[in-house]
């Protein structure tokens, strides 16, 4: 079955003018902009999260169409600080995600471990793996990477553009740094003064 494309149809926040775009399948369309300029507040529009203008739609359906709770399963956000429920982390996955777990530097015991002990970071990656459990038709970003180092950010970075490609998921990635947003971004998005603009890269062009 082909991917739909994600689309934003004159969406708006208080912070934000109507914006219409829409997001293919595999894409990444990476957001960047001042601090505070609005970008979390986008993605929680678009999960349909707070109150807003416009809509967004997945294919033939819309945040009207489904009911809250699956439009948020089918376009998931993952915010840019998780929040865990149960006891150990196994508990919050769905299904198995060995390969996945081992790919971002898991041992196997990892679905052992207990909240509790999880440093940022790793709730951040686990919370991705735990998304993408879900199976989501797209992908809300909020920078994913903020809390890892470098060599930990690259490999994350890797591991979600290989999903993302392979699964042909919409995504919108908030992104600060410049050099992120080079290497995944297919195309990027500046959000300032309640705009958003298309961005050709460049000094000006970046936050
Ligand atoms: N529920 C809310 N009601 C009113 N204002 C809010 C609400 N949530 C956030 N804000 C404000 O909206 C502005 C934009 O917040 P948002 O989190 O979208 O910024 P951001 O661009 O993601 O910033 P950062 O890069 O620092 O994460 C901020 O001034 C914030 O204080």
């Amino acid at each position: 079955m082909k991917t739909p494309p994600l689309s934003l149809i004159q969406l708006s926040t208080d912070l934000l003018q109507p914006v219409s775009l829409q997001i293919r399948a595999g894409e990444i369309l990476c957001l960047s902009g001042p601090s505070g300029s609005g970008k979390s507040r986008l993605l929680r529009a678009v999960a349909d999260l707070d109150p807003h203008g416009g809509s967004a739609s997945l294919g033939a359906e819309t945040q009207q169409t489904l009911r809250g709770h699956l439009w948020r399963r089918a376009v998931m956000m993952v915010p840019a600080e998780s929040a865990w429920w149960h006891e150990t982390v196994g508990e919050h996955l769905p299904k198995p995600m060995d390969a996945a777990l081992g790919q971002l530097g898991f041992t196997a015991d990892v679905t052992d471990w207990s909240i509790d002990r999880l440093s940022s970071g790793e709730k951040q990656r686990l919370a991705l793996v735990r998304a993408l459990a879900h199976e989501p038709r797209a992908l809300l970003l909020d920078e994913p990477t903020a809390n890892l180092d470098p060599d930990t950010t690259r490999q994350t970075e890797r591991w979600l553009c290989e999903v993302i490609r392979q699964r042909a998921l919409p995504t919108l990635w908030v992104a600060h740094d410049r050099a992120q947003i080079e290497r995944v971004a297919s195309r990027h998005l500046h959000i300032e003064g309640g705009r958003l603009n298309e961005s050709a890269g460049g000094q000006n062009g970046w936050m």
